[in-house]
């Protein structure tokens, strides 16, 4: 276990309103911003939602942006920004998954509006001041605390329209978050406990939610835990995992949940001996006796793609995302440059396969 002896904890200022119908206070968080006039994003797919929180919002509600897209195309972000300019926003109200919460954070960033986040998946984004922005086919992500949403309505009524798939994906995507924090080289004792509850909730909501995806104990389970596990991510550092599939997600394409589920257990298993305790924790969470192994059996259980092949990615294309992954590394308690390009070109070809991970 880590030593207690010395660490750094930065608390964030966050508000965080949970509970199944805890939209219904939407109002009355907007009126504790010290806003009047939200501008409500979402996208396309969510119209239904945005539309129902411009209803609750009545006449603080400034208008709808309803073209929230995956990894935040730069121009999508110019339109969002004048439309909230032109409306005269003074805040966002961001509905939906991690496509929605960067949308308003690409709105912040630029003009400091605040963000009231109501998170429709597990993604965790809005728990973090990371921002990720896509221009000319690349994505690059920053840190900035402009763009931490100020408040968060968790309300897993809102969550149970989310497809199973995307819930077992995207669920796995916070776990990524937790299990990568556990051994992030600027992380803390405050942050593994966080970690290893977020782990444990979700692992138990999963097969939940398959069984009976309106189970409302499962949905609460699984956002109580997509709120730890996004904490996790917003206080400490990324390692290989995340370098491996932003590399993937940004220059190939895949999508960004699946491509965590598919990743999650070959990272882990890379890392395993550099960091024991890192795995010890992940393991007790998912109750196997091996991390990466338990990682990828809570996938494939729970009906996820546990192959690259299986989610749009060419066995061509491996070379050369073992090339970028490796050109720019994140720290990694095991670390990962150009020295170590074979092992990482492995790791891929197994995540390709859906061979088993070690
Ligand atoms: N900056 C950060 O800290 C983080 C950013 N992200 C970013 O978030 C994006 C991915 O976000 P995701 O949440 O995985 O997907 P998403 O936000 O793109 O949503 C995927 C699809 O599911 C729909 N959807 C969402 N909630 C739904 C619900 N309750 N019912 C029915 N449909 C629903 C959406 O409208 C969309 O069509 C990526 O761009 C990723 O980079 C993800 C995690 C952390
Ligand atoms: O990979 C993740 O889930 C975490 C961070 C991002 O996706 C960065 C971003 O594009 O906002």
């Amino acid at each position: 276990m880590r030593s207690t002896s010395s660490f750094v904890y930065t608390s964030q200022p966050q508000r965080v309103v949970f509970g199944a119908g805890s939209l219904a206070h939407l109002g009355r968080e907007i009126e504790a911003l010290g806003a009047r006039r939200a501008l409500v994003l979402s996208t396309p797919e969510q119209r239904a939602q945005a539309e129902r929180v411009a209803e609750l919002l009545g006449p603080q509600a400034a208008g709808i942006f309803d073209r929230a897209v995956m990894h935040v195309p730069i121009e999508t972000a110019r339109e969002a920004r004048e439309v909230a300019r032109k409306l005269d926003a003074d805040c966002a109200v961001a509905i939906g998954g991690g496509s929605t919460t960067g949308l308003g954070k690409a709105i912040a960033l630029d003009s400091g509006l605040p963000i009231l986040a109501i998170p429709t998946t597990y993604a965790g984004s809005e728990m973090t001041p990371i921002y990720g922005l896509t221009e000319a086919g690349l994505k690059k992500t920053g840190k900035d605390f402009r763009v931490l949403p100020r408040t968060v309505i968790y309300d897993p009524e809102l969550s149970r329209s989310l497809p199973v798939g995307l819930s077992v994906t995207s669920g796995i995507n916070a776990i990524a978050h937790a299990a990568e924090g556990l051994y992030a080289q600027d992380s803390n004792p405050v942050m593994d406990l966080m970690a290893e509850e977020g782990i444990a909730a979700i692992a138990r909501a999963l097969p939940a939610i398959r069984r009976s995806p309106e189970d409302i104990e499962a949905r609460s389970d699984a956002l109580y835990g997509a709120w730890l596990c996004g904490s996790v991510l917003g206080n400490v550092g990324m390692a290989l995992h995340h370098k491996l599939c932003h590399t993937l997600g940004g220059s190939f394409n895949l999508p960004h949940a699946e491509v965590h589920t598919v990743v999650l257990p070959h990272a882990i298993a890379f890392n395993a001996e550099a960091a024991p305790g890192a795995m010890q924790r992940i393991a007790r969470a998912l109750g196997t006796a091996d991390a990466a192994q338990g990682l990828q059996a809570l996938a494939r259980d729970n009906g996820a793609p546990i192959a690259l092949n299986d989610i749009g990615m060419k066995e061509a294309d491996l070379d050369r995302a073992a090339d970028l992954a490796v050109s720019n590394p994140y720290w990694n308690p095991r670390p990962f440059g150009p020295a170590e390009r074979g092992a990482i070109r492995a790791l891929l070809q197994r995540a390709y396969e859906g061979a088993p991970p070690r």
